[in-house]
């Protein structure tokens, strides 16, 4: 179920603006990658241009070895890439039940057991199964986003902060489904809490002012080293 993910040589500006510089790694089949950074060092973008939201102004993307760097958001998600926003955007006016098979419609996995098994991940989605998205607490929201992107059985899950603004149990369960998730599909997680990504990452990635100023393997990091990149 998992993908071979990769980048080489992305730039990306806004205007005259570079904000990616040279970005390249790879996330092997089943493995969590954490991308850290400051605020501003260019995290969200490069997201937005691994999901095809904008077009990087060079690079390459690769997916299975296939260059996907010119495919349509679209297309991605058909090859398997999930993608959960910084702000969650779950549909406010929907129900949780309608946020999440509306997801699940879309990808063919509506009625399936993987449909059943990625809501049960997240027991209070049944619980408000018929409130409307808007009417879920932050930390709500972000299971329901996750769910949302779950029940499309993704190989590549990509997430944007999910720990931003939510209570410490909530963390928690977050956490412990990815580390459950890991090997079943890969995960591209930005996040600023260190401890998560500490706790979750098999590699890291480091951006500052859009370029890889450090990565390796989880083994060869420190806490105390990784700090020094995200202190403010
Ligand atoms: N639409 C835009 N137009 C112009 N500049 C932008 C735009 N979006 C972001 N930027 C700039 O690009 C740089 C990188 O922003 P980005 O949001 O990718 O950083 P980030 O690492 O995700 O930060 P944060 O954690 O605050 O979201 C910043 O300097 C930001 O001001």
């Amino acid at each position: 179920m998992s993908m071979r993910f990769s980048v080489e040589g992305l730039d990306q500006h806004y205007g005259s603006a570079q904000v990616l510089r040279q970005i390249g790694f790879e996330i092997a089949p089943g493995e969590c990658l954490a991308v850290l950074g400051r605020n501003g060092a260019g995290k969200s973008t490069l997201l937005k241009c691994l999901m095809g939201l904008l077009a990087p102004s060079a690079g390459t993307i690769r997916i299975d070895g296939a260059d996907a760097t010119a495919w349509s958001p679209h297309r991605r998600s058909r090859a398997g890439l999930a993608y959960v926003p910084q702000g969650r955007e779950i549909f406010s006016e929907l129900t949780v039940g309608e946020n999440v098979e509306a997801a699940a419609r879309a990808h063919g996995t509506y009625g399936t057991p993987a449909m059943d098994e990625a809501i049960d991940l997240f027991p209070v989605l049944r619980e408000m199964w018929r409130r409307p998205g808007g009417a879920l607490s932050g930390g709500q929201q972000q299971q329901l986003a996750l769910a949302r992107a779950l029940v499309t059985q993704p190989k590549l899950l990509i997430l944007d902060e999910p720990t931003e603004g939510i209570q410490p149990n909530i963390v928690a369960l977050i956490g412990e489904v990815l580390r459950a998730l890991k090997g079943r599909l890969s995960i591209l997680l930005v996040e600023q809490y260190l401890d998560f990504a500490i706790d979750t990452a098999d590699g890291f990635v480091i951006l500052s002012r859009g370029a890889i100023v450090e990565a390796g393997r989880a083994e060869t990091m420190t806490r105390d080293h990784l700090s020094r990149f995200i202190a403010v």
